[in-house]
């Protein structure tokens, strides 16, 4: 099953009304601190049972259950939770095909044939049959439940993007594919806003979505009503009858680590136009994309002995993978950290062909190396913490520099590929923030006040809100970049990995090459615009993504 754009549909628009899910419930990790029915932030003394509501109290009937069973792993509690929950609050319908439940696709078959899941989906089932009644012979039912949550069930993100729990929907939702360069994106909400269009009809049927009765009779208000809300928004303009697709996964990966992550969550290969493409998308090949360095001889040594590009490539993702895992599970300090990634990203590898050696380095947004900025501007925020005063502020100059690294980059995938706009307002927001903290620390070294504006972009916050994107994301870099050149040299003095690069938005490496002309003025008010920028081109995606703007930039002002 699929669902297609009954209508040409703008981009920014919400395809359907806010959905109801059919059942969900929050990880275990935030049972005591959220509604077990809404997912709202309860408050600091929280109730018993933990409700935010008497309403939200009455849509649970699981709360004395038995202990889970050991053998469930990798099935997660919380996975079991939204099955008994959608067996106790649906009327059970198996009647349109084999492989349905209420009318959403069980995938039983192929889940079944793996046994890496297929002997916790069995005692999962029995501890389900046991819970909501007593013969536990037959567990066809309880097996389909579980099955239709691991293939149709999404995580349920708050609005910082914290994955609070798990949630599960009727057809509208659940029968959107996948792509890979999807055309429409999700986001969650707790109160409902009254939505009149339906712009999207399935494929059985010619009608739009009114005609319930004709896919199975499953009522369309069986959800409940309390949990947290799904609105599905186009991103790309859609044509009458194109599909409309939404990612299951991290889209800033490369073709085969998408393909895995698919396969070991939803059991398909997908064959999407970006998966498909020969050559390789644009954005697949600066995701994989590495750099030749001749002219520059310089490697690490630890590196020596490798014979082929290949595993080069791999020994160098590798290390720098092993080096983030490593600082996430707190067994490197921030410092080792960052000693260890950057001395890859800024020397690179040298390996063996023909004898002959040659060195290679990552391309700047080369997927791990975006993953190695995320983690490096955290590490330096964190040291900005830690650190004694004489270096607090250099750690926050640099944790900012990276993180406007990162969003410059994604900047240069976003151009190339809009779904990439949820991640890329996100980096912005991640760079504004940074940057504005870095300005409040120079205004507290010069004592003084500041209020800066940009003429240019102020015009793009008021002016008519169907202006281009695109025109408007190409004014806001216009004067990242401007800025960039008086102060790019400022915010990464002393790490040479950044160093080499132009500016955020430049990744041709200075020809200079580490003689660089440093500005003898107050950089203050620049890193205040660059934030305003930040936050300004932050809100622009939002907007195009989440149909809302943060107001992050009202904050810059110091
Ligand atoms: C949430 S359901 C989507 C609706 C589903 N096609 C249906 O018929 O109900 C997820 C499942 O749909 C299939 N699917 C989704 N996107 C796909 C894609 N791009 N290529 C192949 N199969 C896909 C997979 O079987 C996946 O486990």
């Amino acid at each position: 099953m699929e669902i297609r754009a009954a209508e040409d549909i703008e981009i920014r628009t919400d395809l359907f009304p806010p959905l109801s899910p059919l059942a969900s419930s929050l990880y275990d990790s935030f049972l005591s601190s959220h509604c077990s029915s809404c997912f709202s932030l309860l408050p600091p003394s929280p109730p018993q049972p933990l409700y935010c509501s008497a309403a939200c109290s009455l849509t649970d009937s699981f709360t004395n259950s038995p202990q889970f069973p050991p053998e469930i792993t990798p099935i997660l509690p919380s996975d079991i939770r939204t099955s008994l929950h959608l067996l106790n609050s649906t009327a059970v319908d198996t009647s349109s095909s084999p492989h349905r439940l209420n009318n959403l696709l069980t995938n039983h078959h192929l889940l079944m044939a793996d046994p890496s899941i297929s002997v916790a989906i069995h005692h999962a089932a029995n501890y389900i049959a046991t819970v909501i009644r007593s013969n536990q012979k037959n567990t066809e039912l309880e097996e389909a439940a579980i099955c239709v949550v691991l293939t149709n069930a999404v995580e349920v993100h708050d609005s910082n993007g914290l994955a609070l729990g798990i949630a599960l929907y009727d057809f509208r939702f659940s029968w959107i594919n996948h792509s890979c360069s999807p055309n429409s994106c999700y986001r969650f909400v707790n109160n409902t806003t009254p939505y009149h269009d339906v712009h999207v009809t399935n494929t059985q049927t010619s009608s739009n979505l009114e005609l319930q009765e004709q896919v199975g009779g499953t009522s369309l208000n069986s959800g409940n009503g309390n949990g947290p809300k799904v609105i599905v928004r186009s991103i790309k303009r859609i044509k009458s009858g194109e599909e409309i697709t939404v990612s299951y996964i991290d889209l800033l990966q490369p073709k085969g680590v998408r393909q895995s992550d698919l396969w070991s969550k939803y059991r398909f290969t997908c064959n999407c136009g970006r998966c498909v493409a020969s050559p390789p998308a644009y954005v697949d090949s600066i995701l994989e994309g590495v750099l030749a360095l001749e002219s520059e001889k310089t490697t690490v040594g630890h590196f020596h002995g490798t014979t082929n590009k290949e595993e080069a490539v791999g020994k160098m993702t590798d290390y720098i993978q092993e080096a983030i895992d490593d600082f996430l599970s707190d067994n490197i300090d921030p410092k080792t950290c960052c000693e260890m990634i950057e001395s890859v990203l800024h020397h690179g590898i040298q390996f063996k062909e023909d004898s002959q050696p040659h060195s290679l380095r990552l391309h700047a947004g080369h997927y791990v190396a975006l993953n190695a900025y995320i983690t490096l501007a955290t590490a330096y925020r964190v040291r900005s913490i830690d650190s004694e005063t004489g270096i607090v502020f250099d750690m926050s100059r640099i944790s900012a520099a990276y993180s406007l690294f990162l969003a410059g980059v994604s900047h240069l995938l976003f151009s190339a590929e809009p779904s990439f706009a949820i991640s890329a307002a996100k980096f912005w927001k991640n760079a504004g923030e940074l940057l504005l903290d870095l300005a409040r620390k120079l205004l507290m070294k010069s004592c003084g006040e500041s209020d800066v504006k940009c003429m240019k972009c102020l015009m793009l916050e008021t002016s008519n809100s169907h202006r281009d994107i695109k025109e408007k994301s190409r004014q806001i870099l216009s004067c990242v970049r401007d800025i960039s050149q008086v102060t790019w040299s400022f915010l990464t003095r002393g790490c040479p990995y950044l160093e080499k690069f132009r500016s955020p938005v430049d990744f041709s490496l200075t020809r200079t090459n580490g003689e660089r002309e440093e500005s003898s003025t107050d950089q203050t008010v620049n890193v205040l615009l660059l934030s305003s920028h930040c936050l300004l081109y932050a809100d622009l995606l939002t907007d195009l993504c989440y149909g809302q703007k943060s107001h992050l930039v009202s904050r810059f002002r110091v």
